[in-house]
């Protein structure tokens, strides 16, 4: 594998004996971003859960670097630790001044000592991001980042997102139902396309 390289072959993936992803194959380079886009229930999740090592019930094989970090829809913060815990409870290594330019760098400096419930969905999307890109990754997945934000805070998100993947170069992966964003942020577009077999990529 080339250094960074992420290199996805997946013959199968089912549920219950029902085929959800038929054959898939498709590599990232590092700092090459790809969007994922398709209907509702074709497999999207499945296939970055796939990609995460989170699901391994999958028949195929997947290549990936070890410094991966996700984003989710819903921040998924720690609620009862302060906003400075939630960055240093992931990422142990980090040192307090440099947790704090990390928030400074998405916003939200200022804010450590708060909880999670004391900021707005736009400054806990910020600080889900701060906490992605603390460790430097290699890797990015990202499930429907932007989605559920007013127009300008969906805008002001994607280009700090844009400004730290152009930073850290991690090969990206993201779904989207959004196909501007796609546009915008990602080099190619991987669209699935229900099959028989389970979901493959279209043209
Ligand atoms: N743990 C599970 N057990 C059984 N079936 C599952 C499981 N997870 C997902 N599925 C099924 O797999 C299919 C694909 O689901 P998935 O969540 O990957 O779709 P998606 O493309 O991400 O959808 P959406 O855009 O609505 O989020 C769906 O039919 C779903 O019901």
């Amino acid at each position: 594998m080339a250094d960074g390289m992420i290199s996805v072959d997946i013959t199968s993936k089912s549920f219950d004996g029902m085929p959800v992803l038929g054959p898939i194959s498709f590599r990232i380079a590092p700092g090459e971003t790809l969007a994922l886009v398709g209907p509702s229930g074709i497999g999207k999740s499945t296939l970055l859960r796939i990609l995460a090592g989170i699901d391994p019930e999958f028949e195929g094989r997947v290549q990936r670097p070890g410094a991966l970090s996700m984003v989710f829809q819903e921040p998924t913060l720690l609620p009862w630790r302060s906003v400075l815990h939630n960055l240093l409870i992931p990422h142990p290594e980090l040192r307090p001044d440099a947790a704090r330019t990390m928030l400074a760098r998405v916003g939200i400096d200022g804010k450590e000592t708060l909880f999670p419930g004391q900021l707005s969905l736009g400054q806990q999307r910020r600080l889900s991001l701060a906490r992605a890109f603390a460790c430097a990754p290699k890797m990015l997945i990202m499930d429907e980042p932007f989605v559920s934000l007013d127009p300008e805070t969906a805008e002001t998100m994607l280009r700090l997102t844009e400004a730290l993947i152009s930073e850290h170069h991690p090969a990206t992966l993201f779904v989207t139902h959004d196909l501007r964003e796609a546009d915008r942020l990602a080099s190619r577009v991987l669209t699935l396309k229900s099959t028989p077999s389970g979901a493959v990529l279209g043209p």
